[in-house]
Parts: structure tokens; C-alpha cells; sequence
């Protein structure tokens, strides 16, 4: 297993999933920090922003002025990882009138993508790069409805609406990757922090 214990990654604790997150984290080897004040961004190799409500967790991430010291994180090259709502956090459109919350990603999301009878599933996905399935879990998740550029690359779709993608630092997914027992995913981003902690 790769060794992951040199990364310090923060889980936004805002509102949403992060003890999961923070468990898987810990299982992988990395240090897992519980992300509630700016000021603690500064320590941090990488940063996972959890589902939960993105209205929400926007309301807060503005009051606490995360929208931009999140920015100038990832200005500085450092990877960020939307699982969910974080998904919807970092795209650059959302579909309605909502506007947008960090608009990092090149992407369109719609919120509750998948009706109401598949609220919440969980499905075996094909990812790109992977070579078995993994158990996707989807609770009330967005899909991306539109690429903004070509700089965005695809790496899981389902009926052709991606829900796994990444740009340059980074990476987001439709589903919750922390509420598998299959931690590929979450290695996955770590890989790029280990990359880049590598290069430096
Ligand atoms: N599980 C989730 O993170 C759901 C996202 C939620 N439906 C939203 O739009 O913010």
C-alpha cells in the first residue's frame, strides 16, 4: 500500500459528512485535520470539501471567510477534492439562479441530479484507471450537466453525465467515496498530494 503518512490533509467542518472522511483519511496513513478556522488552511497539503447541503455550507464558508482563502489555496497549486455538495462548491456554474460558490472548476452542476425514486443509490462505477468497479454511494447527488472548457478530464460517467472528474489540483465526484469501505477513490487524491509534495 502506498504510503500516504507524509500528507496533512484538511476536511472543511463546516457542516455535512466529515467523519467519515477524517476516518478514511486515517486509515489510508494521512493526517486528517478537522478544518473549521481559515487560519488552519495555511498547515495543510490538501483539502476535501464534504457532502452535505451546499447552500449551506456556502452560507458558511462566506460568513467565515473561506471563499477567499480557498481561492488562494488552490492559486497556490495545492489539490482540492469535492465530494458531493463539495462538488457543487467548486463548479463554476450551477444550473437555476443560484449562483456559484468558489467557481474554481470548469464545470455546470445540477443539484438532485437523479429524481426523486434514485434519491439515493449505490451502483458499482466504472472509473477510468481502475480495474474492477467501485461501489459508488449517491445521496441526493448533482452530476456535472456541462464542461466549461477542455481542460477538464472525465473519468466516470453514468447514462453520459460525468460524475468523477478532474482539472489540474482538482478533482471532484457526484457521490460519497468516504461512505465505501473501497478507499481507492480518496487514494486517488491523495496520489496527487503525494505527487506534488514529491516535487517539491
Ligand atoms: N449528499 C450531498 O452532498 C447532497 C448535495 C445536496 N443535494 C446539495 O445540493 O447540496
Amino acid at each position: 500500500m502506498t504510503d500516504y503518512s507524509g500528507c496533512r490533509i484538511g476536511v472543511l467542518a463546516l457542516q455535512g459528512a466529515v467523519s467519515e472522511h477524517m476516518a478514511q483519511l486515517a486509515a489510508l496513513g494521512a493526517t486528517a485535520v478537522a478544518v473549521k478556522h481559515v487560519a488552519q488552511l495555511e498547515q495543510l497539503d490538501g483539502l476535501i470539501l464534504p457532502g452535505g447541503e451546499s447552500t449551506t455550507i456556502g452560507k458558511l464558508m462566506r460568513h467565515y471567510g473561506f471563499i477567499e482563502a480557498i481561492r488562494q489555496f488552490a492559486a497556490e497549486g495545492k489539490p482540492l477534492f469535492g465530494t458531493c455538495a463539495g462538488m457543487i462548491l467548486l463548479a463554476k456554474a450551477i444550473e437555476g439562479d443560484e449562483p456559484a460558490h468558489l467557481g474554481l472548476m470548469d464545470i455546470q452542476v445540477r443539484r438532485n441530479a437523479f429524481g426523486r425514486q434514485k434519491q439515493s443509490f449505490q451502483t458499482a462505477l466504472y472509473i477510468n484507471g481502475l480495474s474492477t468497479p467501485f461501489p459508488a454511494v449517491f445521496i441526493r447527488a448533482p452530476y456535472i450537466s456541462k464542461l466549461l472548457s477542455d481542460n477538464v478530464q472525465i473519468l466516470a460517467e453514468i447514462n453520459g453525465s460525468p460524475v468523477l472528474a478532474r482539472q489540474d489540483n482538482l478533482l471532484v465526484c457526484a457521490f460519497h467515496p468516504e461512505l465505501s469501505t473501497d478507499p481507492r477513490i480518496t487514494a486517488l487524491f491523495l496520489d496527487g498530494v503525494r505527487n506534488r509534495l514529491e516535487a517539491q
